[in-house]
């Protein structure tokens, strides 16, 4: 049976592009990567390096770089890896594709305004073309250092999410197959959220204690939201939910638990997503995921707490205090 991707773009030079390229290019006889800045693309074309994000890296050779959007159109397959705020914007501009090519978005995060998750914006600007989801404990340096790992593919359609599993296949990479598009994507954008407050429990010394019991907390909280917006519950208990809040939460690549260590260190935010120089998805999703949660009149009280670290100036040390000291409760509640 011939391949169902044959060749791919990847919209997205950053360091998940980059890290989707290593991944796919041994499967496909062409990948092109789409960025908008001219020197990256420049460098990968000549160099097969990205001299902005996981610099030492070299792509395999048939991987090519573009600035026009206009390029994905000759492929089956469009990976979204653009930042969320970035998503719509992109699939506005991407005129010209078949009815047939598949949409798979690789970011983590609700749309500001909207509340939307990102397969619903694909699926409103291109209503006739399949749509899937892919996520998990994926943090771009360790897969393109080879380091295994797995994800879960979500897709509603089985055909496609087997084709896409068989693409997601490698030595050193393991994926799922789920219907469930909503649970996948609620669980990549919350735990964003939450590895910020366990950078900020790290930053602040509280204690590994402290951190597991935030984090397992973080996961209840995560489960009632996102069951809330529409997925399953046993969702959160997988890779996308469960497995990416422990990678994010614990992990030195996690820059959401970057910026998080920093506020806890005593910075600002601005100095803290400023030194960080990458996208850390949980600053503009904690506003979007806190408004989802007010709407759904869900009680989140760890992401109420980072929402008044970051845009209440709330003392990290004082939103913490209060998280403890909070009427008790039991368990399963
Ligand atoms: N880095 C990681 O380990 C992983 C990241 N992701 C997700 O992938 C998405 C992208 O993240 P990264 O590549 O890590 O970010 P990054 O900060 O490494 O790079 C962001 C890239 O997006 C581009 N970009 C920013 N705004 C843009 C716009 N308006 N239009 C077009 N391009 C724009 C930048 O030029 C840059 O190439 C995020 O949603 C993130 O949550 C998912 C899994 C793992
Ligand atoms: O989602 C990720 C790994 O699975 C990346 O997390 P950060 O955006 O916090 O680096």
């Amino acid at each position: 049976m011939p391949d169902a991707f044959p060749s791919a773009a990847i919209l997205g030079t950053g360091s998940f592009g980059m890290a989707l390229a290593v991944l796919l290019a041994p499967k496909l006889s062409d990948l092109v990567l789409i960025g908008r800045d001219e020197a990256v693309v420049d460098s990968i074309n000549s160099s097969h390096r990205n001299p902005r994000y996981l610099k030492e890296i070299v792509l395999p050779e048939h991987v090519r770089a573009s600035t026009k959007l206009s390029d994905a159109a000759a492929h089956p397959l469009v990976l979204f890896g653009v930042p969320t705020a970035a998503t719509r914007q992109c699939a506005n501009d991407l005129v010209g594709l078949s009815r047939e090519t598949v949409l798979l978005s690789c970011a983590k995060g609700i749309e500001r305004n909207t509340g939307e998750r990102m397969s619903e914006i694909l699926r409103e600007v291109f209503p006739h073309n399949p749509v899937a989801v892919v996520s998990g404990p994926n943090h771009a340096e360790e897969i393109a250092a080879n380091l295994a790992t797995c994800a879960v593919i979500g897709a509603t359609d089985e055909a496609l999410a087997r084709n896409l599993q068989e693409l997601f296949t490698a030595p050193h990479f393991r994926s799922y197959t789920s219907d469930d598009l909503a649970g996948i994507e609620l669980g990549g954008a919350i735990k964003n959220v939450y590895a910020i407050a366990a950078g900020i429990a790290a930053g602040l010394g509280l204690g590994d204690n402290a951190i597991a019991a935030l984090v397992t907390r973080a996961l209840a909280e995560m489960t009632r939201l996102g069951v809330a917006l529409g997925g399953r519950a046993e969702t959160f208990a997988g890779l996308s939910g469960v497995g990416d809040l422990i990678a994010t939460c614990f992990s030195k690549h996690s820059r959401n638990h970057r910026v998080g260590l920093a506020l806890g260190h005593g910075k600002s935010l601005e100095e803290a997503t400023t030194s960080l120089g990458m996208v850390a998805e949980g600053v503009p999703n904690t506003l979007s995921i806190h408004d989802a949660a007010g709407k759904a009149g869900v009680r989140t009280p760890i992401i109420d707490a980072v929402f008044s670290i970051l845009y209440q100036g709330k003392p990290a040390a004082h939103a913490m205090h209060e998280l403890l000291s909070r009427d008790p409760r039991p368990e399963n509640t």
